[in-house]
């Protein structure tokens, strides 16, 4: 039986939306799909006309999505921004490498320009080198800090004032999940934010914080877009990994849970006060590190003390 479309009436249905289960044809789910983002980049003023915007691109599917999205919203409702890419290259080898050459060949695809940073170059480290000190446990630990201060020292040599990134709803609502299971309430307040800043970085903010993981892989798809498809190598990380097929099984029998999950999340942070880093207005008050000048909320920030522990060969 063919089935029609429930929003035009008129063209085969190819696809069911994954967000709402309603059957719909392909120009209608790239059009609810690029709408939804837009009145959540317009709703949320993510922007302003002149912005210097850095995309941060890992040439993975959600990041991929996002360049292509910016540059057609942007190019499509006239929004003003400047757009470049941004990538970190952590250092692994057979991974990164591989998807950093999907990235260059969206910096032609898209012409938009690319700005690489690496670990090796910022901190004198690989992941491969930390791999072979630290084995494979705690690893994530290292690449987390380094690459939220690689992606600002990165945004600064660009000479960009904001950052997005490819965080989707399934990654928001993950996280909040994360947050509840080892009861960090602190953390849990920040990361439903879309927006976050400090004094001291550079704005970031997650335009696709409303848009479902299954509906960014089905928009690949369909636009064709190229992107690396490969897990990290060295990403063990089983907690996260047991939230992630939570989440999963939760959304196949009830497709709203992620929504409802970002939003007790949303609802949670007005409720509760936690002394640390309360953002004020949505910002994060903090000092600088006596190292490397980069915020801090001790004397040293987080990567000069994972790295002091690298160089004296005590890493764990
Ligand atoms: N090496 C990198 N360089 C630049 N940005 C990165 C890098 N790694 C991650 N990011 C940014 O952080 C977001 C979330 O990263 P995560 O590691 O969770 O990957 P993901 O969910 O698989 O996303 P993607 O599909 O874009 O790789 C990415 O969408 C991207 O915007």
């Amino acid at each position: 039986m063919v089935r029609i479309c429930v929003l035009c009436s008129t063209d085969r249905a190819v696809l069911k939306r994954p967000k709402t289960g309603q059957q719909i044809c392909r120009a209608c789910f790239f059009a609810v799909f690029e709408h939804e983002i837009h009145n959540t980049i317009v709703d949320n003023a993510l922007f302003k006309r002149g912005d210097k915007v850095a995309i941060a691109a890992s040439g993975g599917k959600d990041s991929t999505v996002l360049a292509h999205i910016m540059k057609t919203l942007n190019d499509r409702h006239d929004y003003g921004l400047d757009l470049f890419l941004l990538s970190v290259d952590e250092g692994i080898t057979g991974y990164r490498d591989d998807s950093l050459e999907t990235v260059k060949r969206n910096e032609q695809q898209y012409q938009i320009p690319l700005k690489i940073v690496s670990y090796e170059q910022l901190y004198g480290w690989s992941m491969d080198a930390i791999v072979k000190e630290v084995g494979l446990k705690n690893n994530c630990t290292f690449c987390g800090v380094f690459r939220r201060q690689a992606l600002d020292r990165g945004a600064v040599l660009l000479d960009v004032n904001h950052i997005v990134t490819g965080h989707n709803a399934d990654d928001i609502a993950e996280t909040v999940l994360m947050n509840i299971l080892r009861g960090d309430f602190s953390r849990l307040q920040r990361c439903t934010a879309i927006r976050t800043a400090t004094d001291e970085t550079i704005p970031r903010s997650k335009p696709f914080k409303y848009t479902y993981e299954k509906e960014i892989v089905m928009y690949a798809y369909f636009k064709k877009l190229d992107y690396f498809s490969t897990e990290c190598i060295y990403s063990p990380n089983a907690y996260r990994g047991y939230a992630r097929a939570f989440l999963k099984d939760l959304e196949s029998v009830r497709p709203s849970a992620i929504m409802d999950i970002i939003h007790s999340g949303e609802a949670y942070e007005t409720k509760v006060d936690v002394k640390v880093n309360v953002p004020v207005e949505g910002r994060v008050v903090v000092g600088t590190c006596e190292r490397c000048g980069y915020m801090a909320s001790n004397k040293l920030c987080k990567a000069c003390v994972l790295l002091e522990g690298l160089n004296r060969g005590l890493p764990k």
